[in-house]
């Protein structure tokens, strides 16, 4: 019998679910380190080159805030690429994350990152509520918009499959998603409750279980079914991150979605993500082209 992450000890399983400490560049501490510089400087860049609207509320909270960045002759009519940020639902902001404009504002893209209360202010029920609305009051208030791509990384790319299985009619508006690329995501929530990133989060079982995009797929609406999804995966991503990728594929597969998988050769959970404002980078080719397409 094949072993299951239930058959993991504490000890283990925390381990499988520290994405730093599988990392061949670096030691653990590093390497997030230098994911914020790299990140945050990307960034700063992004906001130089291209146009901008920063800090757009789309709800009440304080929190509820994003940034647009757009590409040339936006008033006609653009692709919008929407960017989830990762960091456990616990770390990260849109000011780290808008390093992946350069080469999409380039090719007539504009891309959206929200920002979300992480925790503990935050929990998972409002996250995956947030995340959803910010994209629909995006599409509502910017009709140029043509179609929608998302793409998440690590929690991230949890919180891109949570906004492919929503019942948008609880929305202001419905948006016209065409495509979806998931880096390093986790599909099943269940894992992390008994590991150290749910200290903040909190989260119980229940919780968990309603949050987890492996056990909401068949919600997924029938627009949403005809959209192009990528799963990708670091090649030094652990264990457990390719089993969560792998079996989220399989699933897509199975319910007859257009979906491929991929995993990236030389890059571990943070770089896989990072060399998006590289026009060259493979990852960044797949979502051109994935936008060229559809
Ligand atoms: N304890 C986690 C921390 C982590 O995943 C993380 C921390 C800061 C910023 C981003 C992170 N992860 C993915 O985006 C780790 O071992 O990598």
């Amino acid at each position: 019998m094949e072993l299951s992450w239930r058959d993991l000890g504490r000890e283990e399983l925390e381990h499988q679910y520290s994405p730093s400490q599988w990392s061949p560049r670096m030691d653990k501490d590093a390497v997030i380190k230098a994911h914020v510089k790299e990140t945050t400087e990307g960034t700063r860049i992004s906001r130089s080159v291209a146009k901008t609207i920063l800090n757009i509320q789309y709800g009440e909270r304080e929190s509820e805030k994003l940034d647009l960045y757009l590409p040339q002759g936006s008033s006609t009519g653009f692709p919008l690429l929407v960017y989830i940020h990762g960091g456990y639902w616990q770390f990260l902001s849109k000011e780290e994350s808008g390093f992946m404009v350069p080469p999409l504002v380039r090719h007539g893209i504009g891309v959206m990152v929200m920002d979300y209360d992480i925790a503990p202010q935050g929990h998972m029920d409002l996250i995956v509520s947030q995340v959803r609305r910010s994209i629909a009051v995006t599409i509502q208030r910017y009709p140029q918009i043509t179609g929608v791509y998302l793409c998440g990384h690590s929690a991230g790319a949890h919180l891109v499959a949570m906004t492919l299985c929503t019942k948008w009619s609880e929305y202001v508006a419905t948006p016209d998603i065409k495509g979806a690329i998931l880096v390093s995501g986790v599909f099943d929530l269940l894992p992390i409750i008994h590991t150290y990133v749910n200290d903040a989060l909190k989260m119980s079982e229940m919780e968990a279980e309603r949050n987890s995009p492996m056990r909401c797929l068949t919600q997924m609406e029938s627009h949403i079914r005809t959209c192009q999804i990528e799963v990708v995966v670091a090649e030094h991503d652990s264990p457990e991150f390719h089993r969560q990728s792998q079996e989220y594929f399989q699933s897509l597969q199975a319910l007859g979605v257009s979906a491929t998988f991929t995993q990236i050769n030389g890059t571990d959970h943070f770089d896989v993500i990072e060399q998006l404002h590289d026009e060259k980078y493979m990852l960044t080719q797949m979502i051109l082209d994935m936008i060229k397409k559809t």
